[in-house]
């Protein structure tokens, strides 16, 4: 589905990402992992076009999406989920869904003057579809709730709502389990698991919750000093000898001859 060949991204002489090539395959849940540093935020604002890449290709089911802007990807299914921003924290739950970018008439002066019926109808449509998201997230209590007064986690599933208003193909989730307490973790993980199975969702998730990695990614990709490392299952990337040293720093075969215990 979406393809990364060789890209790197530079910041000055700084080489965050550097030449990275791997495969996401349509309809996976595929985790994205590595140490502190790694490349991976770089790496998936390069695919979600936040970032230019200094070089490289990107492409979804074959065309060449490189350097494309975000709302140009985002017409084509491809979302990266952002905080909330500033302006919208003062809204209800219910109003941030209903002010996901779609293709209202409400938008066009014409219609403002010609088709006040039809905005009508269109509003109410967006408003049941809001609630249906919230019902799905399992947060419809919050409706009414500004964005600003709940929970990070719920505000997590809010973010994720978000891509649920537009007919996303493939969503990129950066740590959603950070500071999110177990049990909104588990909602959130059972979310993606249901939009993934019962609505072809294709989930790119960057995270360093292993346990949360388990539950839901297969495979699992590692990326360390701007490259990929290893791709496979999770069991496999644990047992992966590279990946191990990555994250120990001074790496197994030098432990090894310096004689200490791994
Ligand atoms: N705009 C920037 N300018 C300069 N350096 C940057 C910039 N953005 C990222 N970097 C550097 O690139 C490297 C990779 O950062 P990145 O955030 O992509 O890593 P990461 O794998 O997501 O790390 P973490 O898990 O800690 O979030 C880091 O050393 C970071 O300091």
């Amino acid at each position: 589905m979406i393809t990364v060949d060789d890209v790197h991204k530079h910041f000055g002489g700084f080489h965050a990402v550097d030449g990275a090539t791997l495969e996401i395959v349509e309809g996976s849940i595929t985790g994205l992992i590595g140490p502190n540093g790694a490349g991976k935020t770089t790496l998936f604002n390069v695919i979600a076009g936040v970032l230019e890449p200094t070089s490289g290709r990107v492409t979804m089911s074959g065309e060449d999406i490189t350097g494309l802007p975000p709302h140009t990807l985002f017409h084509k299914g491809l979302l990266r989920t952002f905080q909330i921003a500033h302006e919208f924290r003062s809204m209800t739950c219910r109003e941030n869904l209903m002010m996901v970018p779609g293709d209202q008439s409400g938008e066009r002066l014409w219609n403002t003057w010609f088709g006040r019926r039809r905005i009508a109808e269109e509003e109410r449509a967006l408003r049941a579809k809001a609630d249906e998201v919230l019902e799905f997230l399992t947060i419809e209590h919050l409706a009414d709730q500004r964005a600003d007064e709940v929970s990070g986690g719920q505000k997590k599933l809010l973010e994720l709502g978000r891509t649920m208003m537009v007919g996303a193909k493939i969503v990129f989730l950066d740590e959603v389990g950070a500071g999110v307490n177990r049990t909104l973790l588990n909602t959130i993980g059972d979310a993606i698991i249901r939009l993934n199975k019962e609505r072809n969702y294709t989930f790119v998730v960057i995270e360093h919750d292993m346990d949360f990695i388990d539950k839901l990614c297969d495979p699992v990709i590692c990326m360390a000093e701007g490259k990929v490392l290893a791709q496979g299952s999770l069991a496999e990337i644990k047992a992966n000898e590279q990946v191990i040293e990555a994250y120990l720093g001074t790496g197994l075969k030098n432990k090894a001859k310096a004689g200490v215990e791994a």
